[in-house]
């Protein structure tokens, strides 16, 4: 239950911040930035995402809006770089450019071949050098067999994986690749889009729990989906504004264990932010901040779309703030 409602919010904008590069099918992030009694919140559900999908979005907005967040236990964390479904030559130049240890790789984007999803993890390697880690994601687009022989191939091109990151659609068949493969398998969709979070059973199926504040419900739900799963976890963002992305640092910052590094470096995505002092890893790390960032009116200004999609978001944040309330 939200702690306060719309009615109560100070301030409410709307932004529209181009990416990089192609991420998700999506080459613009858009969101509503939102003030409230403890600071800005940011409910950014991707366009695809249905009303009742959006409401622990909302949820999450909220609760940076109205309550403070549980007191961190650690000050920084690691993050991995995040490397779209770009070049071989593009994605050596993103690793090299983060500073970081770490890189996530998408792997089986619509539109890539294997060789490239390939070629793509052995630029990787290059850059990181012998010691870094590489984890790749699917986004659940392959079958078991398909996801076997995929992952054999990519942890030889990469010298070893740290993990794979939700191969396959379904547990069962998470569970059924694990079995057959040495690489770690990690669940993201099958926790983020379960219908109970809480009771989805990813130990057996998984080695590490992906977890995300901002569609889980904010940070305190996150925590408990977290104990729950059972598993190591990594806290991974949703691409949000520097404002949203504070959030997943508090989240990271509070859980008990922290054994990798986390996919928050995702600010590199985004050709500009809402915030002065941007989220941007600095040799490879973020910090956890005790509160929201507050947006530079200039940047929220500078990001405002135009009216009729203000008007597509204001209405959207309407109806799922109704659902909120139901
Ligand atoms: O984990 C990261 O490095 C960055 C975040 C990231 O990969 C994602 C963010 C938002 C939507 C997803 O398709 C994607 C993911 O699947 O983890
Ligand atoms: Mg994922």
């Amino acid at each position: 239950m939200a702690s306060f409602y719309p009615a109560e919010l100070d301030a409410v904008r709307v932004y529209a911040l181009p990416m990089r590069n192609r991420f998700r099918g999506i080459t613009v992030r858009r969101g509503v930035l939102m003030s409230g009694p403890a600071g800005w919140g940011e409910f950014c559900p991707f366009e695809d995402y249905d009303d009742a999908s959006a409401v622990p979005w909302l949820e999450a907005a909220f609760e940076a809006c109205g309550d403070r967040w549980p007191e961190p236990i650690r000050d920084r964390i690691p993050v991995n770089c995040t490397v779209p479904a770009v070049s071989a030559e593009k994605a050596a130049q993103i690793v090299a450019r983060s500073g970081c240890r770490t890189a996530k790789v998408k792997i089986a984007d619509p539109g890539q071949t294997a060789a490239e999803d390939l070629e793509r993890v052995a630029a990787v390697r290059d850059a990181l050098g012998p010691d870094g880690a590489i984890r790749v994601d699917a986004n659940a687009a392959w079958d078991v067999d398909t996801a076997v022989s995929r992952i054999r191939e990519l942890d030889a091109a990469a010298h070893g994986l740290e993990y794979a990151e939700q191969p396959c659609p379904s547990i069962e068949e998470l569970a059924a690749v694990r079995r057959k493969v040495d690489v770690r398998i990690a669940a993201d969709e099958s926790i983020r889009r379960a219908e109970d979070p809480m009771r989805v059973a990813v130990a057996g199926a998984a080695d590490v729990a992906i977890i995300k504040a901002t569609p889980l419900g904010g940070v305190r739900r996150a925590l408990q989906v977290a104990e729950a799963s059972g598993l190591p976890c990594v806290v991974s963002s949703a691409v949000e504004t520097s404002v949203g992305l504070s959030a997943q640092l508090a989240l990271a910052g509070a859980l008990p264990e922290l054994p990798f590094a986390c996919g928050l470096g995702t600010m590199a995505l985004l050709d500009g932010d809402v915030v002065a002092d941007s989220l941007l890893p600095e040799q490879g790390f973020l910090p956890v901040l005790s509160k929201p960032p507050k947006p530079d009116p200039a940047l929220v200004a500078a990001a405002t779309p135009p009216a009729d999609v203000q008007r597509w978001w204001l209405d959207r944040l309407g109806r799922v703030g109704a659902l909120l309330q139901d």
